[in-house]
C-alpha cells in the first residue's frame, strides 16, 4: 500500500490548524478514510524556531530545513501506521521546501493544499487571534517567502480564502482533498 500525506500549507493565519481539525473529522466519517490521523506540523519545530518567531524574527531556509525533513518523515511514518493516510499542517511556503518534503520520503505521495488569502484578510485574522506566538508583524516576511505552486507542480491545489465563510472554505478543502485522492486511486 502506498502511503499518502495531505499537507495543509500557507502563510501564518490562513487556517491550517483550524481546517485540519475539521477535515480530519469529516474524513473519518467516510469508511475509506476512517484511519486518517492529523499531525500539527508546528509541534515539530525545535524550540529555537518558536522563540525566534515569537521574538518577531522570520525563519531562514536553514532554520526550516531540518524541521521540513521531520515533517516529511513523521507524517510519512504516521500514514504507514494509519491505513496509509495522514494529514499534516506545514506552511510549505517555497517550492524547494515542498520538493524537500517529497524527496525526504520518496515512498510516500504528498498532496499539497496551499491556503491563500490576501494580506488584508490574513492580517485581520492575526490581529484578532490571541495567545499565539506568531504575530501580525511577521506577515510581510511570510508573503515574501510564499511561492504558490504553478500548474506543473504535481499534486498541488491552491485553496483561495477571500470572500468565503469558514464553512465554505472547509467544504471546498474537503472536496479538493477527496478529488486529489480519487484521481490517484483511479
Ligand atoms: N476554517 C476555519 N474555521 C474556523 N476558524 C478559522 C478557519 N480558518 C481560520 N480560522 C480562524 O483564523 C485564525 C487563524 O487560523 P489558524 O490559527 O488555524 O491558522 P494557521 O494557518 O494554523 O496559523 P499558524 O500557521 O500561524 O499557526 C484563527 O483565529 C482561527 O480561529
Ligand atoms: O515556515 C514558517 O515560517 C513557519 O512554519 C510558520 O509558518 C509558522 O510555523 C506558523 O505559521 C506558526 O504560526
Amino acid at each position: 500500500m502506498v502511503s499518502q500525506v495531505i499537507v495543509l500549507g500557507g502563510t501564518a493565519g490562513t487556517g491550517k490548524t483550524s481546517i485540519a481539525e475539521v477535515l480530519v473529522d469529516d474524513m473519518k466519517k467516510r469508511k475509506e478514510y476512517e484511519g486518517v490521523e492529523y499531525i500539527e506540523g508546528d509541534s515539530l519545530h525545535p524550540q529555537a524556531n518558536i522563540e525566534k518567531m515569537a521574538h518577531g524574527h522570520p525563519l531562514t531556509d536553514e532554520d526550516r530545513w531540518d524541521w521540513l525533513k521531520k515533517v516529511s518523515l513523521t507524517s510519512s511514518e504516521s500514514a504507514s501506521k494509519h491505513k496509509g493516510l495522514c494529514i499534516v499542517t506545514c506552511s510549505s511556503l517555497k517550492k524547494k521546501y515542498r520538493d524537500l518534503i517529497r524527496e525526504t520520503s520518496p515512498g510516500t505521495v504528498f498532496y499539497f493544499v496551499i491556503l491563500y488569502g490576501s494580506m488584508e484578510l490574513i492580517a485581520e485574522r492575526l490581529v484578532e487571534r490571541k495567545g499565539h506566538y506568531m504575530k501580525v508583524d511577521m506577515l510581510q516576511s511570510q508573503f515574501d517567502d510564499l511561492e504558490l505552486p504553478k500548474d506543473d507542480e504535481p499534486n498541488c491545489h491552491i485553496q483561495y480564502l477571500d470572500n468565503k465563510d469558514f464553512r465554505k472554505i472547509n467544504e471546498e478543502t474537503l472536496e479538493a482533498v477527496v478529488s486529489m485522492l480519487h484521481k490517484d486511486s483511479n
